[in-house]
């Protein structure tokens, strides 16, 4: 018997006879209830019978056993439960002083102290996280009286505590006080003080009658392995006595007290038929009728587990609330039939179907997701996403919860409607003549109309309060909606915000880019622009050289003037000039004069007279550009003809003074003969150097060969003369046939 077999068990625990009572002989049920105390069934014998109905149930606890038994029976079954990471239940049925407060508490002040299955319960998941450093143990008490949730643990007085689902958490009473528990110490106080506060009041049956349902909850964290946090609850419950008004003998708060009792109770049944599968209407489990069931909405069926201990009395005085309980608790015990065939028909087809279609849902719910605009995850920062979700998750069950109380609302209708239609029976009943009743018959129907108008009361009462929480679930919807648009509505300004800084900075980007494109192209412009200056330099530059060689030679020429003197001033003839000889100038080239040649000109003129020298320029030999020769080809060129012709022309008529012939063998380059060569004729009489640049080609080595043996160097224009003056005067000295 120390394991739970079934999800739901219903035990039946019999309360001895109080001395008050066994003094009173004729109050003993015996003759009524029997009891096999090595079975779990019990026998009653039903009002106007003689016969016993024989009600089963997972096991019965007789008069004489002990409080650690029950626990050690039932209670402690589902600490080890909880151990497993799931939420268990155990609640304590009966009518007023049938022994419920003394199975869940026991006698915890009184000096033959017996604790009942709290304190058991508590000794046993202290010794689980003195075990389990990893775990931790929390403790909270509250009671539901006259609907309403009253925390017994808070140093105030904080009533009416609201219950809510959350979708991870389960169910919660937001604001209710928890205690961590350390010791048993502590913990006992604590039940103690939360035993004080709840609500007392003596009745016929029991002096000191609790008139609530009181709630003990102790919830188990266990961090697991994955760093997770395992959390589950043990409820522990002590039911307000289930008796009728009458039977209490009550003033009009206690009919009151009852009328609530009796409405959570009945809720509780209620749920329990459903859950037995008793009712055919088995889609709906009213868990909304009473806060007690809100409240045990997941500490009852799926995958919980519960024991239900229906207390009893002897006593005959609680004959009829006796039989109510077997009843109400036999119908609990069909919950085990119920969840047992619904794991049975885990195994069948149906199961794979049932597997199949929500595979198919899994995926068609992903593809909406895929598809679906990512409007929240764009909008809402991870931080907020939590809170967001649960915002999310309270709306949906706000909107669960609506369409239960509009559910609630149709069956309360329908079932006034039924009642109304049954109230009407039964009045014709009572009221057509021709019916013979007795005055048995009689008295049934008049009590069972007052109880039908007793049900359409109720009914009425709960429509109210329905309407009345479809006001206030409304109410909590605008709130919440509120909430997540304000989420919404702020993570939205942030974003405008963002943007608008966004725009700024690529507007501002874009000004930078056109900025620098800007400076790019005056950078090029300038670059041209010093390009430009310094080719203008340079040119300048080489001006200044050229004219400081001009210099020079004027200078040079100068001093030539007074060197060679007019009588020895014989005229340079070229003798056996072979035309061939030339053919291997490969360029002499000039052209047109310039601006730098005029400037060069005008220069030089106003040097000479400045110098008091005679002005430049004395061979017409290159005066003219058409006598200037271009020949690649080894036979002499038109021009080149013409060249010898003119040379030859002038050399006969000896009207050209060459005074001098600077030959110089630049790498390739070959330097126009300077404007002075080609200066106008009144000053032929002057003579003036000049220079022919040259390039040899290559098949002319002979004349190259012979020319690279020339100082390769501006000689100065008398050892310039002398040189030439000594080629001249002894021709062959560059070759036989070459004779300049
Ligand atoms: N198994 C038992 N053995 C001895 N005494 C018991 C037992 N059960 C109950 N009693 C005694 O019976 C009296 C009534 O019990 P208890 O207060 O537990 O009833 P109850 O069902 O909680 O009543 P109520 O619903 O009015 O609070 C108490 O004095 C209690 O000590």
């Amino acid at each position: 018997m120390n394991q739970l077999v079934s999800p739901f068990e219903v035990y039946v625990r019999i309360r001895p006879l109080t001395e008050k009572e066994i003094n009173n002989s004729s109050n003993d049920l015996s003759h009524y209830l029997k009891q096999d105390p090595s079975s779990s069934e019990i026998l009653f014998k039903e009002p106007g019978t003689s016969q016993f109905k024989k009600y089963t149930f997972n096991g019965v606890f007789p008069e004489n056993i002990t409080n650690l038994q029950v626990y050690t029976l039932t209670v402690k079954k589902l600490v080890q439960f909880i151990k497993e990471g799931y939420n268990s239940t155990c609640f304590a049925y009966g009518c007023t002083g049938s022994g419920k407060t003394h199975t869940m508490f026991g006698h915890m002040n009184s000096k033959d102290n017996e604790p009942g299955n709290v304190i058991h319960a508590l000794q046993e998941c202290l010794e689980l996280i003195q075990n389990n450093e990893n775990s931790k143990l929390k403790l909270s008490y509250l009671e539901i009286y006259n609907e309403k949730v009253a925390d017994l643990l808070s140093a105030g007085d904080p009533r009416n505590l609201m219950i809510i689902e959350d979708f991870q958490k389960g169910i919660q009473v937001p604001g209710l006080s928890e205690f961590e528990i350390v010791n048993l110490k502590d913990a006992y106080n604590l039940v103690i003080e939360g035993n004080q506060k709840r609500v007392k009041a003596p009745t016929s049956a029991n002096e000191l009658s609790t008139r609530s349902h009181a709630i003990l909850q102790f919830t188990l964290e266990q961090k697991i392995s994955s760093g997770e946090v395992l959390s589950s609850k043990l409820s522990l419950i002590d039911l307000a006595g289930s008796e009728r008004g009458s039977a209490s003998e009550n003033n009009s708060q206690r009919m009151v007290e009852g009328a609530n009792i009796n409405r959570s109770l009945l809720a509780l049944g209620n749920c329990i038929n459903i859950l037995s599968g008793e009712k055919k209407r088995a889609c709906h489990v009213p868990y909304r009728d009473s806060k007690l069931t809100r409240l045990l909405k997941d500490s009852l069926g799926g995958n919980t587990r519960t024991i239900m201990i229906a207390c009893i009395s002897k006593s005959f005085t609680a004959y009829e609330e006796t039989l109510n309980t077997l009843r109400y608790a036999q119908r609990a015990s069909m919950i085990t039939t119920k969840l047992t065939k619904t794991m049975k028909d885990l195994c069948t087809g149906d199961y794979k179907d049932i597997i199949k279609n929500l595979n198919i849902e899994i995926e068609n719910l992903k593809n909406q997701l895929k598809n679906a605009p990512a409007k929240i995850s764009s909008t809402i920062e991870p931080e907020d996403e939590s809170l967001y979700d649960s915002l999310q998750k309270q709306l949906n069950a706000n909107l669960k919860e609506y369409w239960e109380c509009q559910n609630d609302l149709k069956e309360i209708k329908s079932d006034k409607k039924q009642s109304k239609e049954k109230l009407m029976q039964l009045i014709n009943e009572l009221t057509q003549e021709d019916t013979e009743l007795d005055q048995y018959d009689k008295e049934n129907i008049e009590k069972e109309i007052l109880e039908i108008g007793q049900e359409i009361r109720e009914c009425k009462e709960r429509k109210t309060e329905i309407k009345q929480e479809i006001i206030n679930n409304l109410k909590k919807k605008q709130s919440l909606q509120k909430e997540m648009d304000a989420i919404k509505d702020e993570k939205q300004r942030e974003i405008i915000k963002l943007q608008i800084a966004l725009r700024g900075l690529k507007r501002e980007k874009m000004d930078l880019y056109n900025e620098n494109l800007r400076n790019k192209e005056k950078a090029e412009e300038l670059l041209v622009e010093s390009e430009n200056k310094d080719k203008i330099i340079a040119s300048m530059q080489n001006e200044i050289n050229f004219m400081k060689r001009q210099l020079v030679e004027h200078l040079a020429s100068k001093e030539i003037q007074s060197n060679v003197s007019t009588p020895s001033n014989k005229p340079i003839i070229a003798k056996n000039f072979d035309s061939s000889d030339i053919s291997g100038i490969s360029e002499i080239r000039s052209s047109t004069p310039s601006f730098s040649d005029y400037r060069e000109a005008r220069f030089q003129k106003k040097y000479a007279q400045m110098m008091n020298l005679p002005e430049r320029g004395s061979c017409d030999l290159f005066s003219r550009p058409d006598l200037l020769m271009k020949s690649r080809s080894s036979s002499a060129t038109p021009k080149s003809e013409n060249f010898i012709q003119e040379f030859k022309r002038k050399e006969t008529r000896k009207s050209t003074e060459v005074k001098c012939i600077l030959i110089s063998k630049g790498p390739g380059t070959i330097k126009r003969p300077p404007l002075s060569s080609r200066a106008s004729s009144a000053s032929k009489k002057r003579a003036s150097p000049f220079e022919v640049g040259m390039k040899v080609s290559a098949s002319h080595e002979n004349l190259a060969g012979k020319i690279s043996k020339l100082p390769q160097k501006i000689m100065l224009p008398n050892e310039a003369a002398d040189l030439v003056k000594s080629m001249i005067q002894a021709p062959g000295t560059l070759g036989n046939k070459n004779v300049w």
